[in-house]
């Protein structure tokens, strides 16, 4: 097949082909991880963060179905599945102070000074708003991590983690597209991994065109794009690289 993209790091005779935008990509289960990115109440539910904060989450019901299917799929195949919680202790001393940009820029920071009446808990862990969604409840063998920031590169075990499994391959869902997911996916290019989005299981906070942005920029400059039916497909149906080639 031309134009199909075979990372060196796959030995010969091994790997699943992936249809993907720009080019199909070549991914071996033995060395991909499914990062399903902080499918929290915060994120996905109504009440949550993005909700209060006056974002729309009112579409993320079909997004939980997707993750759902591909985690399914991810697990069956003997792909590392990992979750992001993104958040901070209680008393918000990992979230930073003044002195730190986060400080000024996280909208649940910001939508809690700005409303002293709520409950200040917004992505605090051992809250509700920082838990996972009921439908995407990690199973044993899953990992779990938490972040403190924006990209799950940033603070968190997960490089250490990867390079010990010798996964190479990284493929991305969850909330937000243009930020947590977008964030995590280029920091992961620059340490030399292979990502791929699957666009339909991921959703965007702001508006349509963030996630579409976001789409672009990874099949443009970071990575891949595909969704989840190929890549359930691919799991089952995709033939060994090596008979393509012959
Ligand atoms: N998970 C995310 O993409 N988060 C986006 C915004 C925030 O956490 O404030």
């Amino acid at each position: 097949m031309s134009g199909v993209v075979r990372p060196e790091f796959i030995p010969a005779g091994r790997g699943l082909t992936l249809a993907a935008r720009p080019e199909p990509l070549v991914f071996d289960p033995a060395s991909t991880a499914l990062i399903v990115v902080d499918m929290q109440n915060a994120y996905a539910t109504p009440g949550g963060y993005l909700d209060l904060a006056g974002f729309d989450v009112s579409h993320t019901g079909p997004v939980i179905e997707k993750i759902k299917q591909s985690v399914a799929a991810a697990r069956a195949a003997g792909i590392t599945v990992i979750y992001f919680q993104n958040g901070w202790d209680p008393d918000y001393v990992e979230a930073g102070g003044p002195g730190s940009p986060n400080w000024h820029k996280s909208n649940a920071l910001k939508t809690m000074r700005a409303n002293p009446g709520m409950p200040q808990k917004l992505l605090s862990k051992g809250d509700w708003d920082f838990e996972l969604v009921e439908a995407l409840k990690p199973e044993p063998g899953d990992i779990v991590m938490h972040k403190p920031r924006y990209s799950g590169f940033f603070n968190t075990p997960l490089d250490s983690t990867l390079r010990s499994r010798g996964i190479r391959t990284l493929v991305f869902t969850g909330i937000a597209t243009n930020v947590c997911v977008e964030s995590t996916l280029r920091d992961g290019y620059f340490l030399e991994y292979f990502g791929v989005l699957l666009e339909d299981a991921a959703h965007q906070a702001g508006p349509r065109a963030a996630h579409e942005a976001a789409v672009y920029n990874v099949e443009t400059f970071f990575g891949w794009v595909s969704n989840v039916e190929t890549f359930c497909n691919a799991l089952v149906t995709s033939p060994r690289l090596e008979t393509q080639q012959a």
